[in-house]
């Protein structure tokens, strides 16, 4: 990518979130119990100066409510009080021990990357981004199908690889990242700049979940012949298994699975994104204070 092309990073309204600092009420709304996705700010990153000026400038600040509505308009994630106010405490605790790292979101496409990501970017008071949105905003294309179709997957890797670059240069960002992100290593050494997750989500839920909207946008899946559900499905398992355990890279595991067991349910699907969010900076926590733990032990030995 050439870096005389400027590259526009799409972002949440909370892209102020560094001058304004965090907010400590006010950033979910219990009355209506919806989330409700915000106006989109796009700056130009192509010249660094130029970005990083936009982020710390501030916006007036952006009121959130409790509700995440998809773009799409089919989708409302609905939350209780309760679940809101366990996300704001939670997210307090995992601030501090961020201290301005960003998390970037891993997981196979349809894992939740972007729904979760969004929750966590707005409870903690970081910018949402979207590598996918990134790359086709730096190609000048619609849409990642397109890129694939007119290009080709390389290129667009090689330019998915440029903006998780561009974007380990930053602060206090979640990062939905594409779902093949993982199959580089390069792409590892930009990630790792922050606290990985990885959202592992059984391939019957993500085949349900991408059947519902289809499969046009997502080009790796659309050669397959069939129903929507059972060409996910194929797909899916396929590429599951040529990425082996790409994902398990991640600094922190959020198994659905895991969690469904846990709170006596048998399907994942009566997850919440908020509850998935939550149990994501649970293992952040995990991570950090375990890190914390280990240097300490370290410089106390040596
Ligand atoms: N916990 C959940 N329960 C039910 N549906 C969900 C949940 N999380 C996300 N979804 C739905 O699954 C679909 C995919 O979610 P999302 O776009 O967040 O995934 P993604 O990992 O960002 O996907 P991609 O990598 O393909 O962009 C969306 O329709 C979303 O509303
Ligand atoms: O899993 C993948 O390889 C992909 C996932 C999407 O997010 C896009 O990045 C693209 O469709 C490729």
């Amino acid at each position: 990518m050439e870096n005389s092309v400027a590259l526009s990073l799409q972002s949440r309204a909370l892209i102020g979130s560094e001058k304004l600092g965090r907010r400590e009420s006010g950033f979910v709304r219990f009355g209506n119990g919806v989330f409700e996705e915000k106006a989109f700010q796009t700056i130009r990153v192509g010249d660094q100066r130029s970005k990083r000026a936009s982020i710390r400038s501030g916006i007036p600040d952006a009121k959130i409510s409790c509700c995440c509505k998809k773009s799409t308009g089919h989708e409302n994630f609905h939350i209780s009080v309760d679940e809101a106010l366990i996300l704001k405490r939670k997210s307090e605790d995992v601030f501090s021990y961020l201290n301005g790292r960003c998390i970037y979101l891993v997981g196979m496409m349809g894992s939740g990357k972007s729904t979760v990501g969004k929750i966590l970017a707005e409870v903690l008071g970081y910018s949402f981004f979207d590598s996918d949105k990134l790359v086709e905003q730096s190609v000048g294309m619609p849409s990642v199908a397109q890129i694939f179709e007119v290009y080709s997957e390389a290129f667009f890797r090689d330019n998915e690889s440029e903006v998780l670059r561009e974007l380990s240069t930053m602060r206090r960002l979640v990062v939905a990242t594409g779902g093949g992100a993982v199959i580089r290593p390069i792409n590892w050494r930009y990630m790792k700049q922050g606290i990985t997750v990885w959202l592992d989500v059984p391939l019957e839920a993500l085949a349900r979940r991408i059947a519902a909207v289809g499969t046009a946008s997502r080009p790796l899946l659309h050669e397959e012949s069939g129903d929507p559900y059972t060409k996910a499905f194929a797909r899916l398992t396929a590429l599951a298994e040529q990425r082996g355990d790409a994902y398990a890279n991640a600094d922190a595991r959020v198994s659905l699975e895991d969690i469904a067991a846990k709170q006596g349910h048998e399907d994942v699907s009566a997850l919440s994104p908020t509850t998935i969010a939550i149990e994501a900076l649970l293992k952040i926590e995990m991570f950090l204070t375990e890190k914390s733990k280990v240097r300490n032990s370290a410089s106390i030995q040596g």
